[in-house]
């Protein structure tokens, strides 16, 4: 060991850098995470899932305010600008990164700032913010770069009025209408952000439908709620130019229609920070995504060097970025930790929310797999009704012999929270995964909870 500065080092401090070092803390390994920028969290914490999060919030709860009667009647409708909302986002990144940076201290895991490439197989270059340069060996490494806004050279994203999800944030106006390139998770979140901050949203999506690996009704409900609101979605439509001006941005599709807004938001897919990591020194390479390929067990063809989170791919989710993290230094210590991700929640903050766990009814069918379907729409449980928030449904897919719950689908506030109560069951064994359990049971009234009861006994019904 004694030519070894560390046994792990972690380059990346997002969700599967920090769970990999933690982890490999807990597990008295001496550990080193080394990042970019000078704060702790990574991407998440500063550019993507936290940001994004907590100005939705923020603007669902403006949005719950204008709409709800009680308060209508006393006041008048309030509006927040999106500088507002981007500092109640700011009060949680801070929240966050001293939370974060009290476990690496508690854990005895030191903190290194620099940009990190390979020297070869156990030594790790870092380039100091002064640029001055330390080298570390270490026995083990774990690549949790992440990843950042893929950016076709063609546009200029140097020009004021163009974004991607990283500089939106920077955006220091509110737009009065803005059009997003993109219709995936990013784009659809950020066209309900806009939207309920009062802009005029342009939703452009090169597919077919919004978010196609949902379940089709989910998008569909998706896409109406969308339209709703005002947002013009249009499908199918590719991206030919965009060209910034003082005042305004224009895009031209391929189609040959034109838009002229106030900014423009490129939210179309996403390459893996692995450019500035000196590969080849290891004798490792990247896809032409950025992307690195690993086993099983988060290890690259290096055996000592390994990866996780959005480096690595599917699904790129900080939800499951944490568990990977975890996963990694499971297998490096063999302390019994490690775990193979294969089903993962989808959880999209659009507004209103989307949740989802296994099988669609597309997917079901293709397989010739008899299902039923068990549908709760919120606006007929007390707690939607007490609440107001009465737009959605809970859709269970269930085999119609077994009874066995296949796929949980569901659209309204709150879903992403409502999915963990059927996740749960569709997790036993032996058994005990069957909708019958929402009948068996005795939940929590009134709840939205009770929709998985009231979703339960509709299914039921359809079997004869
Ligand atoms: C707008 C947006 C919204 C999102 N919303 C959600 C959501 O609601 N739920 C969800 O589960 N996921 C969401 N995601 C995805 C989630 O943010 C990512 O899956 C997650 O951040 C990936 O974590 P990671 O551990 O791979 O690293 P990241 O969080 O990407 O962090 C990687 C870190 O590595 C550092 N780094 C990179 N290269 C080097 C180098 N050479 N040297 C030193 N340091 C380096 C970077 O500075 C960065 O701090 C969202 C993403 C975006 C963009
Ligand atoms: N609530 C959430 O869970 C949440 C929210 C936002 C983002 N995210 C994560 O961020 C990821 C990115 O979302 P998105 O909406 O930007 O895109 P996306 O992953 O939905 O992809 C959009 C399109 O870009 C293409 N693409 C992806 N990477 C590319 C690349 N490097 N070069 C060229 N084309 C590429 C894809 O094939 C796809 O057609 C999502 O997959 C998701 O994992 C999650």
């Amino acid at each position: 060991m004694s030519n070894f500065d560390y046994d792990l080092i972690v380059i990346g401090s997002g969700p599967s850098g920090e769970s990999a070092a933690m982890n490999g803390a807990k597990a008295n390994l001496r550990v080193a995470v080394v990042d970019l920028r000078e704060e702790v969290g990574g991407n998440c914490t500063h550019q993507g899932t936290i940001p994004s999060k907590a100005l939705r919030h923020a603007v669902h709860q403006v949005m719950r305010f204008n709409r709800n009667p009680m308060f209508r009647n006393m006041a008048e409708p309030k509006w927040l600008s999106y500088q507002d909302v981007r500092k109640t986002a700011q009060k949680v990144i801070d929240q966050q990164v001293a939370m974060r940076a009290r476990f690496y201290a508690r854990n005895n895991v030191d903190l290194k700032v620099g940009e990190a490439s390979f020297e070869d197989d156990n030594t790790l270059t870092l380039v100091l913010p002064d640029g001055q340069t330390e080298k570390f060996r270490a026995k083990n490494f774990v690549i949790a770069t992440g990843s950042r806004p893929y950016r076709p050279p063609e546009i200029d994203f140097n020009h004021p009025r163009v974004f991607d999800s990283d500089t939106i944030l920077n955006f220091d106006g509110t737009p009065r209408h803005i059009v997003i390139y993109g219709a995936g998770v990013i784009g659809c979140e950020y066209a309900s952000i806009f939207n309920g901050l009062g802009s005029k949203v342009d939703l452009i999506n090169p597919g077919e439908r919004l978010l196609a690996f949902m379940d089709d009704e989910i998008s569909d409900a998706l896409s109406y709620h969308l339209r709703g609101h005002g947002v013009m979605i249009r499908h199918a439509e590719s991206f030919k130019s965009v060209e910034g001006f003082d005042d305004h941005i224009i895009l031209t599709l391929e189609s040959g229609k034109k838009i002229k807004a106030d900014a423009f938001m490129w939210a179309n897919g996403r390459t893996g920070n692995t450019d500035k990591l000196n590969l080849d020194a290891i004798g490792l390479q990247a896809d032409g995504r950025g992307q690195i390929k690993v086993n099983d067990h988060y290890q690259t063809s290096v055996e000592h060097v390994f990866a996780a989170g959005d480096v690595i791919g599917w699904p790129s989710l900080a939800s499951a970025a944490y568990d990977q993290g975890r996963s990694v230094s499971g297998v490096i210590t063999n302390n019994g930790t490690y775990r193979k991700i294969n089903s993962v929640p989808t959880g999209i903050y659009t507004i209103p929310e989307i949740s989802s766990i296994g099988k669609t009814e597309r997917e079901l069918t293709e397989a010739k797999v008899p299902y039923e379907i068990g549908k709760a729409y919120f606006k007929d449980t007390a707690r939607a009704q007490i609440t107001g928030e009465e737009t959605g449904v809970l859709k269970l897919l269930f085999h119609r012999e077994t009874t066995e719950l296949l796929g949980i689908h569901c659209f309204g506030d709150q879903a992403a929270e409502i999915l963990h109560i059927g996740q749960a069951i569709m997790a036993q064994t032996d058994g005990g995964n069957t909708i019958r359990y929402f009948l068996e049971h005795t939940f929590n009234y009134p709840t939205m909870a009770e929709a998985y009861r009231v979703a339960a006994l509709n299914g039921l019904n359809r079997i004869f």
